[in-house]
């Protein structure tokens, strides 16, 4: 007998009935959005959503969307800043969603704006446009389409909407002021949910998924504990995207075992393969010599049973993993870069050694704190074998 009866309620996209603790921000972006969505052209609504991977930013947004498609003239368009990166891919993914025939390169930017301006305006469109993980998307780019909203002269009337998310103020603060300026003060805040919040979001989920009496609120509880913030400044913590692929994960291991009911220890075999702080999905994100670069780093400190590595060994591992795959290595100011950026989105820490560490003169030592070795290597080896194939 299965224990997971229905697998679309554990899928990514899916956007469930309910959305416990998300009320208030649903109540502001109601307030900032319904108004253009059921009578779109009259004004420019932006608002930026702020919040820790898993805090239901993504979520929320698709459930106004949800709300309103039926009786909006509006069209929803979802960025996704992963794999939408550049000026060019971003323009055509906007016109794809809009349907909109248009060349896919041999434009310039500002050819491919007005081109885009020019459908919009002509077709009567409307667009509700969402930049989710838009801090992969650089700043300039960004600013372009913050200001495309803007330009009513051209487009005839207020076409755009816009919803701009990211994992902290990084994102507004990389922006030039004047375009920090129209963002501005209209920001949503989702905090990390705390263990109640998520042992809630939980039940929802183990109800619509899962067979009748293959969980127990112990158990429920037990995933709460282990992935719940103590406090919203908890920096590690509250992400309900860990805490339904936990569950999803125990369900199927004892589904595998062949038994009705999901036990501790199917919770804690589940909890050994999922990473903590680090998202899968900024992992993909990663540039493939960063994940090289990281890949190298796991290897090294697991080889050495040290808590630290200095950055010359992990190079070394680095230029025999890019060997292995058949990659020409990067050149070392490229793989500070890398560094500096691992260490920016929380992956890695990194400090200059002290006197007396048994390493000679100045050197930086990198660290993994939060996550398990061997489920952080198996997870770059996947990635980087998919993106290699
Ligand atoms: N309040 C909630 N109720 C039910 N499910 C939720 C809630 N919040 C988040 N989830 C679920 O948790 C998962 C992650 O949520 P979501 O993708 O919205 O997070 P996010 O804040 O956009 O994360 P990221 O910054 O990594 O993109 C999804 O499966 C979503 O359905």
């Amino acid at each position: 007998m299965a224990i997971v009866v229905d697998e679309a309620v554990f899928s990514p996209s899916y956007v469930p009935d309910k959305l416990p603790h998300r009320d208030e921000q649903l109540r502001q972006l109601h307030l900032l959005l319904s108004g253009w969505l059921q009578s779109p052209g009259q004004h420019y609504p932006r608002v930026t959503l702020v919040g820790r991977p898993g805090t239901g930013k993504t979520v929320t947004i698709r459930k106004l969307w949800e709300m309103y498609k039926e009786r909006s003239k509006a069209k929803f368009i979802y960025i996704n800043g992963f794999i939408f990166r550049n000026f060019t891919a971003i323009i055509n993914e906007i016109a794809r969603s809009l349907s909109i025939p248009f060349p896919r390169r041999g434009l310039s930017r500002d050819e491919f704006l007005a081109l885009l301006i020019e459908h919009l305006r002509e077709r009567d469109l409307y667009a509700f446009m969402v930049f989710d993980d838009a801090f992969n998307v650089s700043p300039d780019i960004l600013s372009t389409f913050i200001r495309l909203g803007q330009e009513v002269d051209k487009l005839g009337a207020f076409r755009v909407a816009l919803a701009v998310v990211g994992h902290s103020d990084t994102l507004l603060n990389n922006l030039d002021p004047s375009t920090r300026g129209i963002m501005g003060k209209y920001v949503i805040r989702f905090n990390p949910y705390t263990k109640d919040q998520i042992f809630d979001i939980l039940l929802d989920r183990a109800r619509m998924g899962l067979a009748e009496g293959s969980y127990s609120e112990e158990i429920l509880q037990m995933i709460s504990d282990i992935t719940g913030a103590q406090s919203p400044l908890d920096a590690h913590k509250g992400d309900a995207r860990l805490a339904i692929d936990i569950l999803y994960r125990s369900a199927y291991i004892a589904q595998q075992s062949g038994r009705r009911q999901i036990m501790p220890e199917d919770v804690r075999k589940a909890s050994k393969e999922v990473l903590f702080g680090v998202s899968e999905e900024v992992l993909i994100g990663l540039p493939l010599h960063e994940k090289l670069l990281l890949l190298a780093i796991v290897r090294t400190l697991k080889t050495l049973h040290t808590p630290y590595v200095t950055f010359g060994e992990a190079e070394e591992t680095y230029k025999m993993i890019c060997e292995e795959h058949g990659e020409k290595p990067r050149v070392h100011s490229q793989l500070w870069t890398y560094l500096n950026d691992l260490k920016e989105k929380g992956i890695i820490e990194t400090r200059q050694n002290r006197k007396g560490e048994g390493v000679r003169g100045r050197t930086t030592l990198i660290s993994i704190g939060t996550e398990p070795l061997d489920t952080l290597e198996s997870v770059l080896i996947k990635i980087i074998r998919e993106e290699l194939k």
